[in-house]
C-alpha cells in the first residue's frame, strides 16, 4: 500500500502536526495541494486530506484541489481535520468533503476529527481556546486511527 497526505494547515500549523504522525505510521509523505499534481496523486492507493475548519468548512485551498482532480480515481482516501469546537449536528463538513472525494470517484473509508489551538477573531479576545491542542493524547488518537487504516488496508509498501 503506498499512501500519500495532502494538507492545508495555515492557522498554527495543528493539522499538520496530525497529518505527520499519522504519515509516521503510514509511511506517507505530506505534502501541500500545490506540491503534487492530479497525475501523481492517482499512483497512490490512499490518498489523505486535512486541513483546519475555517467558517465552518475545509479550507478553500483544500476544497480546490480535491474540486480541480478529474473523476475516475480509483484510490481509497480519508478526511482529517483539526477545529476549535467539533462539528455541528448542522453542518456537516467532514461529509461535505468526503461527497466531493467521493465524485471523484476515491472511496473515504475514515474520518478523524480533533481539536487544536483556535484564535478565530472573537475568541483572540480571551487568548484562543483548545489552548496546547493537538496534544499528546490528540496525536495518540491519530497514530491509533493511522494504525487502523494501516492494518484494514494493508502496510505501506
Ligand atoms: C478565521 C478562522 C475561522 C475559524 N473557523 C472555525 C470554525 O468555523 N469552526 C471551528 O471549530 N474552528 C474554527 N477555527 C479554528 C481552526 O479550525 C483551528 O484553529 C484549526 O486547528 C486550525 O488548523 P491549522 O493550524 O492546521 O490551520 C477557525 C480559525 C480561524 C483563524
Amino acid at each position: 500500500m503506498k499512501a500519500i497526505i495532502v494538507c492545508t494547515s495555515v492557522s498554527h500549523g495543528n493539522t499538520k502536526r496530525i497529518a505527520d504522525v499519522m504519515g509516521q505510521i503510514l509511511e506517507a509523505r505530506v505534502v501541500e495541494p500545490g506540491q503534487i499534481t492530479a497525475a501523481e496523486l492517482a499512483t497512490y492507493d490512499l490518498v489523505g486530506f486535512g486541513s483546519g475548519i475555517f467558517n465552518m468548512a475545509f479550507h478553500p485551498e483544500l476544497r480546490d484541489f480535491v474540486k480541480s482532480l478529474p473523476e475516475g480515481q480509483q484510490g481509497k482516501a480519508f478526511v482529517f481535520a483539526s477545529s476549535g469546537f467539533p462539528e455541528p449536528k448542522f453542518r456537516q463538513y467532514t461529509r461535505t468533503l468526503s461527497k466531493l472525494i467521493e465524485q471523484k470517484g476515491f472511496s473515504v473509508v475514515d474520518v478523524f476529527t480533533c481539536r487544536g489551538f483556535d484564535t478565530w477573531l472573537p475568541l483572540k479576545i480571551v487568548g484562543g481556546i483548545r489552548k496546547g491542542h493537538p496534544d499528546a493524547d490528540d496525536l495518540d488518537a491519530a497514530r491509533t486511527f493511522a494504525v487502523g487504516l494501516r492494518s484494514r488496508i494493508g502496510a505501506p509498501s
